[in-house]
């Protein structure tokens, strides 16, 4: 599908980018901004799937968490100058400093979620690899560590506990003010 740039802006780079911890709901909430925007969604941790040709969690157990962390920073950097439309980080994209640094004055909305919600979610849901043992100790741990990685690079941050996915999508559209 081929993307419009969203009303009002250059074509060049996405419309929105979401970053935020597994569970906090980037996959869920930026498809309904994407359909909500008319653009085009992406996600780059489908990105490395495609490119390693297998699933995350047998890109960490065969080749270790490095090694899907270079595929993902140059999915990030590939999809950062390609994508007019909505683009997800995985949940650790934010991590490396080169990423922290390409995200600097990009619209980036943190999606803020409560350990209880992001447990329940992730535990209804696909694989993660780092969640795989003891999910709410390690969410946790995950959290104190990228906490000020996320509000480092986002523009905006949008809570997303006791709201529905069409809640916080909406919630997004007014933080970058992108409503029409
Ligand atoms: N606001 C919400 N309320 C209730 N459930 C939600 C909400 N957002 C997402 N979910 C559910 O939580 C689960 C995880 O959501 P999603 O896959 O979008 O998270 P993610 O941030 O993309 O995680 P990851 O970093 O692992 O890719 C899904 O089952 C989704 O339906
Ligand atoms: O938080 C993380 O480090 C991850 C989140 C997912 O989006 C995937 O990128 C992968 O499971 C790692
Ligand atoms: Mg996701």
């Amino acid at each position: 599908m081929t993307a419009a740039a969203a009303p009002g802006r250059a074509a060049a780079g996405p419309a929105v980018i979401l970053v935020g911890p597994p569970g906090s709901g980037k996959t869920t909430v930026g498809t309904l901004l994407a359909r909500r925007l008319g653009l085009a969604f992406r996600d780059t941790d489908a990105d490395v799937e495609r490119t390693a040709g297998k699933p995350i969690p047998d890109i960490f157990l065969a080749d270790g968490e490095e090694a899907f962390r270079e595929l993902e920073a140059a999915a990030v950097r590939t999809a950062l100058a390609e994508h007019p439309g909505v683009l997800s980080l995985g949940g650790g994209a934010v991590l490396r400093p080169a990423t922290r640094a390409l995200l600097a004055g990009q619209p980036v909305v943190f999606l803020d979620v409560e350990l209880a919600d992001a447990v329940r979610r992730v535990g209804l849901d696909v694989p993660r690899p780092l969640l795989a043992v003891n999910p709410r100790q390690q969410w946790r741990t995950l959290m104190e560590q990228r906490r000020p990685l996320y509000t480092e690079v986002a523009r905006a941050v949008v809570a997303t506990s006791g709201r529905t996915p069409e809640e916080a999508a909406e919630a997004v559209l007014d933080a970058l003010e992108l409503k029409q």
